[in-house]
């Protein structure tokens, strides 16, 4: 398995505060206290031909500073939305979100985080290794280091013979990993993942989920990692929000207390303890009434 460490990492707040371990739990601090996300009472509505769509109603989310947590719930309630509203890819109808105490507009402008969507979102004209390095030639990163760190970051996705390819050369899976190169290539101290591992066949996505729990482990950096895989969410997070179908709420949550210094391997998977969790979080997700509907989600 490929090492996430770059040779010559960029500085970031995290880097300042030591070892992971302590990384994590200085997080707040490297960041002036500030969560990496506070969204509240966000409501979104979208006007349509149809008549208006209540996408969110009142939703909380808090994500701490170097917190991992998974948002999971039904196709259609939302999840993509608040994803969309924190990112600033879409303005809410009321309520709040802070990015690190700034503005979503603001928290954008000053990178402060990376995106990993459904759609991977690639620059067709440009080669999969352009497309990684984007970020840090927006960022003023010098050539040779942009060449390191591209490399590695293609070598960790198993991308490196497809280097100078251009997207539509690549299946879904594969433009998938680059947008997650890509997310990862600033060390940002936020990533905000929208199933990007839904593509993947089971191996590949086992590697990535495994990686991603190292990398944020690493990094220091918070994620929000929306996923319909409870086991995916156990496995890879701190607390595991569940949401309400439309009009989307948190409906409940739980802590996984799997540690972020317990490797995510095979032994994790075979834990008792992940899964009383998986039982859990099942247990919230199918006690949330369907709105409107009085019946139990299934
Ligand atoms: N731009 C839009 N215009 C109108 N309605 C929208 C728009 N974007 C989302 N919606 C509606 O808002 C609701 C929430 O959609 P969203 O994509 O956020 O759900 P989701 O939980 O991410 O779904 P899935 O798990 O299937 O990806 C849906 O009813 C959707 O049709």
């Amino acid at each position: 398995m490929s090492d996430l460490s770059t040779p010559t990492p960029a500085p970031t707040p995290a880097d300042a505060a030591g070892g992971p371990a302590e990384r994590r739990a200085e997080g707040a601090a490297a960041t002036g206290t500030s969560a990496a996300v506070s969204a509240r009472g966000v409501t979104k509505t979208f006007r349509t031909r149809q008549g208006v769509v209540e996408a969110l109603r009142d939703v909380d989310l808090e994500v701490g500073a170097g917190e991992f947590v998974a948002l999971l719930g039904p196709s259609g309630c939302g999840k993509s939305t608040l994803m969309r509203l924190v990112a600033d890819l879409e303005q809410l109808t009321s309520g709040s979100i802070e990015v690190f105490g700034k503005s979503p507009d603001r928290a954008r402008r000053d990178q402060d985080y990376g995106i990993a969507f459904q759609s991977a979102g690639l620059l067709p004209w440009r080669t999969v290794a352009r497309n990684v390095a984007l970020p840090l030639e927006l960022h003023g990163i010098s050539r040779r280091e942009r060449k390191e760190r591209v490399a590695h970051l293609l070598d960790m996705v198993g991308l490196s013979d497809f280097a100078g390819h251009h997207p539509d050369q690549l299946s879904g899976g594969m433009q998938q990993r680059v947008a997650i190169a890509r997310a990862l290539a600033e060390q940002p101290r936020l990533l905000l993942m929208d199933e990007p591992f839904g593509a993947l066949d089971e191996m590949t996505r086992e590697r990535m989920q495994a990686e991603l729990a190292r990398i944020s482990v690493e990094t220091g950096a918070a994620v929000v990692f929306v996923t319909h895989s409870i086991p995916e969410g156990v496995f890879l997070a701190d607390r595991v929000v569940v949401m309400s179908p439309r009009p989307g709420r948190v409906v409940g949550e739980v802590v996984t207390g799997i540690g972020r210094d317990v490797p995510r391997d095979d032994a994790l998977r075979q834990d008792p303890a992940f899964f009383a969790r998986v039982t859990e979080v099942r247990e919230v997700l199918h006690g949330a009434p369907v709105a409107g509907e009085g019946r139990e989600l299934r």
